[in-house]
């Protein structure tokens, strides 16, 4: 049985006030939900040491949003790896569409990032997805799979399991636009079945998360969905109510 599992990025939101308010909602509201659903938040870094202190004893994990490609050294602005696991934080989110688009990250960097992730214990959630279009033009699997082939595929088998997919369609993310649940569904088997090419059964124990415009009124149909195991939530995560909502989609 595979988790099940809730994550919000907050993006560039929130103050660290705002967010501090924000996580103690969360954390309230969370005995509302089956307690199967594992939620991670994933705040700005100016966030995460306070956010890791107020997270113990919630069972809410806690994500940075991004890593640097260097360890450490004259890399003006950067955060490492090893800073942000020192925190007590478990995840990284690495190569979210938002990072290809504005940041030019490409599999070369997200290699090097994915890197720093595993040296220092955290747990990577890679993005990948495609444009509009992309998909449009059909080009949906390829993009995907080539996301997958030249980063994931670089990993040994341990590094694997500890790694969760987030499939982002980039035309739906903050757009209101969501993919079906069988749009969802029949990518997130295809991801499902490229994972096994290079890595066989342990691809069936690989949480992978749908992303863009998850929102309370469409997460359970989402999640009903055999390959479909969470969502990695943008806007909607900002309110608490809301992201409780969308872990109710698994409840039922
Ligand atoms: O990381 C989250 C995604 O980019 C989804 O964002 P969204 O829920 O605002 O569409």
């Amino acid at each position: 049985m595979r988790k099940k599992i809730v994550a919000g990025n907050w993006k560039m939101n929130t103050t660290p006030v705002e967010g501090v308010e924000l996580f103690k909602e969360v954390a309230a509201k969370k005995g509302e939900v089956c307690s199967c659903v594992n939620f991670i938040v994933a705040p700005p870094y100016t966030h995460l040491s306070e956010i890791v202190k107020l997270s113990r004893g919630t069972g809410i994990g806690v994500a940075a949003q991004d890593c640097a490609t260097e360890a450490k050294g004259a890399y003006t602005g950067e955060v490492s790896a090893q800073m942000i696991a020192s925190l007590g934080v478990e995840y990284v989110i690495l190569g979210h569409s938002e990072r290809r688009q504005y940041y030019g990250e490409t599999s070369a960097t997200l290699n090097k990032k994915m890197e720093q992730a595993y040296a220092n214990n955290l747990a990577p959630i890679y993005c990948v997805g495609e444009n509009l279009e992309e998909r449009e033009a059909g080009k949906h699997f390829d993009v995907v799979r080539k996301q997958i082939e030249e980063v994931v595929f670089n990993l040994t088998p341990d590094q694997f399991k500890k790694l969760i997919i987030a499939y982002e369609p980039v035309w739906a993310i903050g757009t209101g636009k969501t993919a079906s649940a069988e749009q969802a569904q029949e990518i997130h088997a295809f991801i499902r079945k490229v994972l096994a090419e290079k890595f066989g059964d342990a691809a069936n124990e690989t949480v992978i998360l749908y992303g863009g415009s998850c929102k309370p009124g469409n997460a359970a149909e989402l999640f009903a969905k055999a390959d479909v195991d969470g969502g990695l939530i943008g806007g909607a995560a900002l309110k608490a109510e809301d992201f409780i909502a969308i872990g109710k989609g698994f409840s039922k």
